[in-house]
């Protein structure tokens, strides 16, 4: 199978008052298409600054990759200019973080933050946008869906939330989806509905 992605002899530093972090140093790792990999490592080894790293999420002003390779589709991201990685962002890969609360605008209706991708990323007209997130509710597992695509965040219990943040995340058929700890803010019969509705989807798509 091929490589869809493939981070290569990664080494990123933060520029601080006190010098210096080395917060990342020789990473390597690589992700083949319908495969599912897992990052594990301690508290601050550095899974969330190497996965902000590949979406280029991190702090413009103080963060530097000093060396390496980040290849999705053989294309170098850490090369690509702001412009050509927001193209990729959100429609070639997506990111759920850990806290829907956050990730979600409190004064914007859930069906409208679903449609925004799909409008800006594809051209999609209202109605279109409109049927897909109706769609894209009921694949997560949200029931009424169009009762739900009129509500606000905060009419959504905690689970549902972060599966609005999936729908979002999965708006565009991403080819790469990251979660960084997307259950941490879940409780735990919630998380495991959670890690269960994300395998299903990797299988349907
Ligand atoms: N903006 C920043 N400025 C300076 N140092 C940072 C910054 N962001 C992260 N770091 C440092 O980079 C290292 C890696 O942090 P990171 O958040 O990736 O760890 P993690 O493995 O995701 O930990 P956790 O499991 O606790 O979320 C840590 O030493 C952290 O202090």
């Amino acid at each position: 199978m091929e490589n869809i992605l493939e981070v290569k002899d990664l080494n990123i530093s933060f520029h601080t008052f006190a010098g210096e972090i080395k917060a990342i140093r020789g990473v390597n790792f690589e992700l083949k298409k319908g495969e599912t990999l897992a990052i594990v490592g301690e508290s601050g080894s550095g899974k969330s600054v190497t996965t902000k790293a590949i979406m280029r999420l991190l702090p413009p002003g103080n963060s530097e990759i000093k060396q390496g390779e980040i290849l999705f589709e053989g294309r170098d991201l850490a090369k690509l200019t702001d412009k050509q990685m927001q193209k990729i962002r959100g429609q070639d890969i997506s990111m759920i973080f850990q806290d829907p609360m956050t990730s979600l605008n409190p004064t914007m209706t859930v069906g409208k933050q679903i449609m925004e991708p799909l409008i800006k990323h594809q051209n999609m007209s209202k109605s279109a946008a409109r049927e897909r997130v109706l769609q894209l509710l009921k694949l997560v597992g949200i029931p009424q869906p169009e009762l739900r695509i009129k509500q606000y965040p905060h009419q959504f219990s905690g689970g549902m939330r972060q599966r609005v943040v999936i729908a979002i995340a999965l708006a565009c058929n991403p080819k790469i989806l990251i979660a960084d700890e997307p259950t941490t803010a879940l409780d735990v019969t919630i998380q495991a509905q959670i890690l269960e509705l994300m395998k299903d989807l990797q299988k349907k798509n």
